[in-house]
């Protein structure tokens, strides 16, 4: 378990990291998202130790990681931009993370050289940005973490490693109980990844949810009503995020339980009603609409 309590952090008198709040259970997969200079990164810096916090707590299992060198060796922060020693080769670099993270696994490195498939004698600073990229994922899981701190894993990866990389990603939360928190700019992109997602923005988390609530629990709702004023009446029983007419057609975003909703609906005696598939940007868009926020500077 995760647990952040009011954490702060300022760089130069500009806040990086503005009383964040959050707790994370272990085995999930957690998506920070945000725009440019949001905090993200200085927030899984936090996470993982790197950085101290001004202020607030960061437990991790009910101990601070800062300076905690047993829960630093359980936890791997995968940086947006790898970083390798000069001239290093993959080998070079699995020969030094075995000398520092205790629980480093050969096995488990023999195991994915058959997703990764890269040369592990070639000069990494030779090798392609989505080729380094895949080496710190492949290095980053041999360590065998409980936490996993990425940012921006899959940009600059092809469709089929994003894919590969997601599967890993799945089954180390899913057998092994790996704590995962991925960094994003694009909702879409770890839309079906993650079971829990925080929107930051200027140092704060403006949104966290857990996705199967959340979708579980917003509907996208088209209906035409045979009496027009029967759209009215529907305000004092539903909760509407949002509505949009479009001719003799009504779209809405409601929440509540779907059977409860439909009801409703159907008292009006529609002659059309829709339960529509709803994504999970739409969800963000109309749940930050009613918070006062507009999503579309702040996520893709
Ligand atoms: N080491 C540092 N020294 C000074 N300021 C910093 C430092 N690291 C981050 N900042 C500042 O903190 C703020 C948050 O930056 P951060 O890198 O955490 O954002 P981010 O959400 O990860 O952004 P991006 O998506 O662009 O990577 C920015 O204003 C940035 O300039």
């Amino acid at each position: 378990m995760i647990e952040l309590n009011q954490v702060s952090k300022a760089f130069e008198q500009e806040k990086a990291v503005d009383g964040v709040t959050m707790h994370i259970h272990k085995g999930s997969i957690y998506g920070l998202l945000g725009s440019n200079g949001a905090g993200k990164t200085s927030l899984l810096k936090i996470i993982a130790g790197i950085y101290r916090q001004d202020r607030g707590t960061v437990r991790i299992d009910g101990a601070e990681i800062y300076e905690n060198l047993d829960l630093k060796g359980r936890t791997i922060f995968m940086a947006d931009a790898p970083t390798f020693f000069p001239q290093s080769t993959i080998t070079h670099m699995a020969a030094f993370y075995r000398s520092v993270y205790p629980r480093w696994s050969d096995e488990r490195f023999e195991q994915l050289a058959s997703v990764f498939k890269l040369d592990v004698k070639r000069k990494l600073h030779r090798m392609s940005k989505g080729m380094r990229r895949q080496a710190a994922v492949w290095l980053g899981l041999s360590c065998m973490p409980e936490i996993l701190l990425m940012d921006e894993p899959i940009d600059g990866l092809d469709p089929v490693m994003r894919q590969q990389i997601k599967n890993l990603l799945f089954q180390e939360s899913a057998e092994r109980q790996v704590t995962i928190i991925i960094s994003s700019h694009n909702l879409r992109e770890i839309e079906d990844l993650c079971d829990h997602v925080a929107i930051m923005h200027k140092g704060k988390i403006i949104v966290q949810k857990d996705l199967d609530d959340l979708k579980a629990d917003t509907h996208k709702i088209q209906v035409a009503f045979r009496h027009p004023d029967h759209a009215g009446l529907l305000k004092e029983h539903i909760h509407i995020l949002h509505e949009e007419k479009r001719g003799s057609v009504s779209l809405y975003i409601v929440k509540g339980h779907r059977e409860d909703v439909t009801a409703q609906f159907r008292l009006h005696d529609p002659y059309l009603l829709d339960v529509l598939p709803l994504t999970l940007e739409e969800i963000f868009i109309y749940e930050m609409e009613g918070a006062g926020y507009d999503i579309q500077p702040i996520v893709l």
